[in-house]
């Protein structure tokens, strides 16, 4: 799809807009006795009923209804983001709907504008362009339709601000503009005026209704318009109980009421007599509505003489052969295999190393602009090692003391697993809203996003353990020697990967509320069986399998081993006599003197995978849920 350029020009109402990308293929939408079941066996709970509708391109559609009417749930639906306990056909352009697709020429902007507040307007543009894109576009060109689309939707004075900066409907507009990127056919909008001060909200549907001018089909939920607001939409659909109770032009409702012997009253907002009639302030006249309608199956036409006239699902069927793009929505056409090994390839615009590469670029620079939690990450490293360092001062080679160097190193691992696995748990289930709006509408793989956002933590993985330990290992005097503080960092570092990925895995499952009561909690039993507070050969045998599973056991266990194995001297003695001299004794004391250091490292990194294929799991599993 070629973006055109813009010009400006003159709106019905009188005022200044752009002219928008025209569309190329127009995509008109059908659905037929559309049913959505929750639940199953007595828990079920039939949400919408036989619905039916048609949405045409080129027009600015309202679904509206009472809260709790079924408007989000048909939406959902229409937008291929339910699929799940959906009955009844949905066509486009007169075909079967194929999903893939459908979902690739399709935007969703949810109600909510989930944006990484860190970046600029320009460099979020820039990413989607580059992610939606795809690398067949040339960079000039991908600024060229930046330049265009912030035009048309009035950002351009907002390039350089930051988006925690931008007001609600700079917000909602930049939701809108990173989906035009790619030119969509068709627009889905999740109560686009909600939060929307009037004169926001006007023009927020100003400009959808503009984006429908340019053929494109634009479907919106809204709630409470007002009889301004009303009159720039061009097709009403409202929905009552999960039923179809008027379709058609927004000046037609009145009339029809009318003819159902309910007549608004003069001066009255005809949205809010509809919505009274909906939710039952006019008794029992549903019923007498959605069949006057067919529940959707027909539009209401005002003519001299009021009739009904039926919706047009179907399209020529010449228009497919003219057109291959849209070839590719018909689910029914006779080379469907060869479409879909197409369709494969075309699902994601860019290819997998440039959606990480761009993913990873805009991850760190979000996390360098994130100052204050990156700050405070760095001086609680600092600050700690220096108080550790104090407190322990020159306890790694006093064998009076051996027990305090064994206390300090199970707190590093103990520091490096919370200062690790906190900040992820804190800042992931916010970035986890971000992940599910640009996944569903096709920006990346969730396979690119989890590979990006793991490399992208490694660098601080690695820096901040590197600091903290350099530091308390000279002021506690431990070994000098490169290859045990090269063991022990070693072991460190793979904590602190081990323990962002349980901050990723807890985040990625729970909300923030829960994620941070759920991590430390699961933590305890790890430390618990780490060998630390209670000898490994003590454990009952029943209970032994938990300290096979004990992260933490081999995180204390490989510290342990890299300090005072492979044959370290006998130790310095401050006192008279010191019990614990030989280093193997000591380690014998913690049933570790048969111990491998090197079966510490792969179990750490055993548990590495593991924890980030679960986090991965979890996250499609949850994309997954939203969409069903
Ligand atoms: N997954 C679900 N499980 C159980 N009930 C559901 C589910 N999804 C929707 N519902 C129910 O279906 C009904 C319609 O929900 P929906 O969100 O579509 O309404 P709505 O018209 O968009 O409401 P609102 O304007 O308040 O957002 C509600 O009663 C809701 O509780």
């Amino acid at each position: 799809m070629e973006a055109e350029p813009s010009s400006s020009a003159s709106s019905s109402d009188g005022t200044k807009t752009q002219k928008y990308n025209k569309v190329t293929t127009t995509l008109d939408l059908g659905f037929r006795d559309l049913c959505f079941t929750t639940g199953k066996g007595e828990k079920a709970k039939r949400i919408l009923h036989k619905m039916s509708g048609a949405f045409k391109s080129g027009q600015l559609t309202a679904i509206l209804g009472p809260s709790g009417a079924g408007k989000t749930s048909l939406m959902n639906i229409l937008a291929g983001l339910k699929t799940c306990g959906v009955e009844g056909r949905v066509q486009v352009n007169g075909a079967e709907r194929d999903l893939k697709n459908f979902r690739k020429r399709s935007a969703y902007i949810t109600q909510k504008d989930h944006l990484l507040s860190n970046l600029t307007v320009d460099e979020y543009m820039l990413a989607a362009a580059h992610l939606k894109l795809g690398n067949g576009v040339s960079n000039k060109k991908k600024k060229s339709i930046i330049e265009n689309v912030m035009t048309t939707l009035g950002l351009n004075e907002t390039g350089q601000t930051r988006i925690s900066c931008l007001s609600g409907g700079e917000c909602k507009r930049l939701s809108i503009a990173l989906e035009l990127v790619n030119n969509p056919t068709i627009l889905f909008l999740d109560e686009p005026t909600s939060g929307l001060d009037s004169s926001s909200s006007f023009q927020c549907v100003s400009l959808l209704r503009d984006l429908a001018r340019s053929g494109r089909t634009v479907v919106t939920t809204i709630h409470q318009p007002s009889s301004r607001l009303l009159e720039h939409f061009d097709h009403l659909y409202i929905v009552a109980g999960g039923s179809c109770m008027y379709q058609g032009p927004v000046q037609s409702l009145v009339p029809y009421l009318h003819t159902m012997n309910l007549n608004c009253p003069s001066y009255h907002n005809p949205a809010d007599f509809a919505m009274d009639i909906a939710s039952g302030e006019y008794g029992d006249v549903l019923s007498r509505l959605v069949t006057g309608i067919e529940n959707g199956r027909l539009i209401y036409q005002e003519s001299p003489t009021p009739t009904l006239a039926s919706p047009s699902l179907s399209h020529d069927t010449g228009f497919y052969d003219e057109d291959e793009d849209v070839n590719m929505l018909d689910g029914n056409k006779k080379n469907k295999k060869k479409d879909q090994t197409q369709n494969e390839r075309l699902i994601y615009a860019a290819p997998f190393h440039t959606q990480v590469a761009v993913l990873l670029a805009r991850t760190w620079r979000t996390i360098w602009r994130e100052k204050m939690l990156t700050m405070l990450r760095f001086a609680a490293h600092i600050v700690v090692s220096i108080l550790m360092g104090m407190l322990y001062w020159r306890v790694g080679d006093d064998a009076a003391v051996i027990y305090n160097n064994a206390g300090l190193l199970f707190f590093n691992q103990l520091f490096i697993l919370f200062a690790a696995m906190m900040p992820t748990i804190v800042t992931f289930p916010l970035e986890r809203k971000v992940l599910v709006r640009e996944h569903l509408n096709h920006w990346y793989s969730l396979k690119a996003y989890y590979l990006a956002k793991t490399l992208a933590d490694i660098p601080f993985q690695i820096v901040f353990p590197t600091l903290y330990l350099m530091t308390v290992y000279l002021m506690t005097n431990q070994p000098m020697s490169i290859e045990r503080f090269g063991m022990l960092l070693a072991i460190t570092i793979c904590m602190s990967l081990v323990a962002q990925g349980i901050g990723l895995l807890v985040g990625a499952a729970f909300s923030i509320q829960v994620a941070v009561f759920v991590a430390p909690a699961c933590a305890i039993p790890f430390l618990l069986f780490s060998g630390f507070f209670v000898n490994l050969n003590s454990i009952p045998p029943y209970m032994s399998w938990i300290a096979d599973v004990s992260f933490f056991r081999y995180a204390f266990q490989g510290s342990m081993v890299a300090t005072y194995g492979f044959d370290r001297p006998p130790l310095a003695c401050s006192q008279a006599y010191c019990h614990f001299r030989y280093a193997q004794k000591f380690l014998e004391q913690f049933d570790l003197g048969q111990s491998s250091y090197y079966m510490s490292v792969v179990g750490l990194l055993i548990f590495f995978i593991l924890i980030r294929v679960a986090g991965y799991v979890v996250l499609r599993f949850k994309l997954r849920h939203v969409r069903n």
